[in-house]
């Protein structure tokens, strides 16, 4: 559809935007963030480490192994075969910060910019989460103690796959996602929830995109929208994007607050904890919010 584009939040706004950014996680599932505070050169200086990073021979990028199922190193497959990802759990920790570094042979200068960029998009997402919770008349540390991943993303678009999927149709797992998306090269879609229809996300430098999942969607009762999005190839370059997960309660369960139910809008989940929807989704392959369908009373 063109010419519709996803809401803009400015953060230094945020008190006159809560209006504006409940509608945009209601309407849409995602949003657009800028006056974020992280800064421009940060964010470059990262995307160059990013790019090194793949760059390494593959022996040294298969030592990111998995910490939980799919948080490492990921070859292009059958499926994806454009798609390569590396990944680290839990950026909150900065034992796993040193070993992620260490794994991929980090050099002391890179080593110092993956750690500034993972304390600085890990504050922005606790903050963010909790003024999310705070303008739904919640407690601002909602998120406390959640554990994040991290994960780059490089999609190696060629002239022959113009047109065919980076990345397929999914839900992201977690409860918040900001994503530093290639800063040039487009491909990002989102769905319109009303009309079904997929939106073009065009790369906005300086800005970081921010997506609901399925966490999010459980503890709103469905006020939320667990944004269903893909990756397309649209040009032949290299496509680079930096995503950051805060994914739910480590052992609790996930449910919606009692705040959120009453006779006209009765509860619509059963209680699950997040590894039981992670395992649910990569066991059935579903990833495309079905499997939270599933957990409906
Ligand atoms: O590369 C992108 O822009 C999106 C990546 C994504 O959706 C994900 O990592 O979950
Ligand atoms: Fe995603």
């Amino acid at each position: 559809m063109a010419g519709v584009s996803i809401p803009v939040i400015d953060l230094e706004q945020f008190q006159g935007q809560s209006t504006k950014i409940l509608e945009a996680c209601k309407e849409w599932g995602c949003f657009r963030i800028i006056n974020h505070n992280i800064p421009d050169k940060l964010m470059s200086d990262m995307k160059q480490v990013v790019r090194s990073l793949f760059d390494r021979p593959l022996e040294i990028k298969r030592r990111n192994t998995d910490v939980i199922e799919g948080s490492g190193y990921r070859a292009p497959n059958e499926k994806n075969p454009l798609y390569e990802a590396l990944g680290l759990y839990d950026i909150g920790s900065s034992d796993a910060v040193e070993t992620f570094c260490t794994q991929l042979d980090a050099s002391p200068q890179q080593r110092e910019i993956i750690k500034s960029y993972s304390n600085a998009l890990h504050k922005l997402i606790m903050e963010l989460c909790g003024k999310l919770a705070g303008s739904m008349g919640l407690n601002h540390d909602l998120a406390k103690g959640w554990p994040c991943q991290f994960r780059i993303n490089k999609y190696n678009f060629t002239p022959e796959s113009i047109g065919s999927s980076g990345v397929q149709i999914h839900t992201d797992s977690g409860f918040l996602t900001i994503l530093q998306e290639d800063d040039c090269v487009g491909g990002l879609e989102v769905m319109d929830k009303s009309s079904g229809k997929f939106i073009a996300v065009d790369p906005f430098p300086g800005s970081l995109c921010v997506n609901l999942g399925d966490m999010a969607a459980a503890w709103s009762n469905g006020q939320f929208c667990n944004v269903r999005h893909r990756v397309q190839c649209k040009q032949a370059a290299i496509r680079i994007s930096i995503a950051l997960f805060l994914l739910g309660p480590k052992e609790a369960m996930v449910e919606a607050p009692q705040e959120f139910v009453d006779s006209n809008n009765p509860r619509l989940f059963k209680p699950f904890t997040y590894e039981y929807i992670r395992k649910l989704r990569l066991s059935t392959g579903k990833h495309a919010g079905e499997a939270l369908e599933l957990m409906r009373l």
